[in-house]
């Protein structure tokens, strides 16, 4: 394989998400209280969720976070418990800067961090969640110009690492599943790396208008091969919550779960391990959190900036392969990074299956 020569991006992402992470810590320090309420001793993170009154997905944002900063930690039995560090934003410790960063409490994006984490998510969202279309409720991806702005949103990310992942999917002869394929950069670049492969772009209508458009430039490039892929793909506007899949060997679903939340993410794994043929294999293309729920920084940076536009977060490794065993899926167990703080990771079903 050739080397990659591309920069790595994850500098600049990292410089956006952290404005997400600072919110978090000041509400969690002054809106929350997060370490007045750990500073009589250790709590399991369900004592502490049950103290802050947090469901699931905001708590599994916020205390990995508050552990990536190296605020608090977890002991030996999994108790949540503040640092050496973390004591410095207590009140019975003098001195604490508990104040100094009181003072960034009144900030809009600090007081709306604070509501949605105790509310799991906005109070209000007339629009819809931006990349989420569930049921019968609006949509951004189901109105045009939305689905525009925030398709050609994420076309730049998508154009750099497409060609990342393509070269570490596997290459076989066979089908291409790209669920909820946005831009379908993805798509593209495998089946340049696939030249007897076909591939099936699954996303909402309004969306699909715009991959087509990207598609159209993508042929017209000058780069070997690039003409002939239009007639290998299909565009299927659909839900992938709800309607049947189409069978395949490969399925791929890049920034996909991060949208969701948890129980979706389980009924989404089972609905990609039927739509795979014996033998199929499920890739994932994410930014994952250590197993240990404790970081890394860049990671729960983005899953507090996923956390505020969706309805999902960043998960661990073992979290998807915990789903991947349910769904009767064996994980193999290669971690294989690529840029911008993200990484692949799959699965493959049984041949007997
Ligand atoms: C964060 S984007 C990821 C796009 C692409 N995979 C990428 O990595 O650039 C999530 C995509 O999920 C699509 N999506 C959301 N809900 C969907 C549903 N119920 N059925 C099909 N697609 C859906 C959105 O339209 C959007 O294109």
């Amino acid at each position: 394989m050739l080397p990659i020569t591309q920069p790595d991006l994850a500098p600049i992402t990292r410089h956006l998400r952290a404005m997400f992470g600072s919110r978090l810590l000041i509400a969690a320090v002054y809106h929350l209280h997060v370490f007045e309420e750990l500073s009589n001793g250790p709590l399991s993170i369900e004592e502490l969720r049950d103290r802050l009154q947090l469901n699931e997905r905001p708590a599994m944002v916020l205390f990995p976070a508050l552990c990536a900063m190296e605020l608090l930690a977890y002991n030996e039995t999994g108790q949540l418990y503040i640092t050496e560090l973390g004591h410095y934003l207590t009140q019975n410790q003098t001195p604490n800067i508990s104040g100094y960063i009181g003072l960034e409490q009144g900030d809009p994006g600090v007081i709306e961090m604070a509501l949605r984490l105790k509310n799991d998510g906005p109070l209000q969202a007339p629009e819809g969640i931006s990349f989420v279309k569930e049921g019968e409720g609006p949509s951004p991806m189901d109105d045009p110009e939305l689905a525009r702005m925030l398709t050609l949103g994420l076309a730049g990310r998508a154009r750099h690492l497409s060609p990342l992942v393509a070269r570490n999917l596997s290459k076989r002869e066979g089908h291409l599943l790209d669920v909820a394929g946005g831009t379908g950069f993805y798509t593209y670049e495998w089946l340049l790396a696939n030249p007897n492969s076909t591939a099936t772009l699954l996303d909402r209508p309004a969306v699909l208008t715009v991959a087509a458009e990207l598609l159209d430039e993508f042929t017209q490039s000058e780069r070997p091969g690039a003409a002939g892929i239009k007639e290998r793909v299909t565009f299927l506007a659909g839900d992938m919550l709800t309607d049947d899949l189409p069978k395949t060997d490969i399925l791929l679903a890049a920034s996909l779960f991060h949208d969701w939340p948890t129980p979706i993410c389980q009924l989404l794994a089972n609905r990609f391990t039927a739509a795979l043929r014996p033998g199929g294999e499920l890739w994932v293309h994410d930014a994952f959190l250590n197993d240990d729920l404790d970081g890394p920084l860049a990671v729960t940076d983005y899953s507090a900036q996923l956390f505020w536009n969706t309805k999902g977060r960043c998960y661990s490794r073992a979290e998807y392969r915990n789903w991947f065993t349910e769904a009767g899926l064996e994980s193999t167990p290669v971690n294989i990074p690529t840029q911008m703080d993200y990484g692949l990771i799959w699965a493959t079903k049984s041949v007997d299956r």
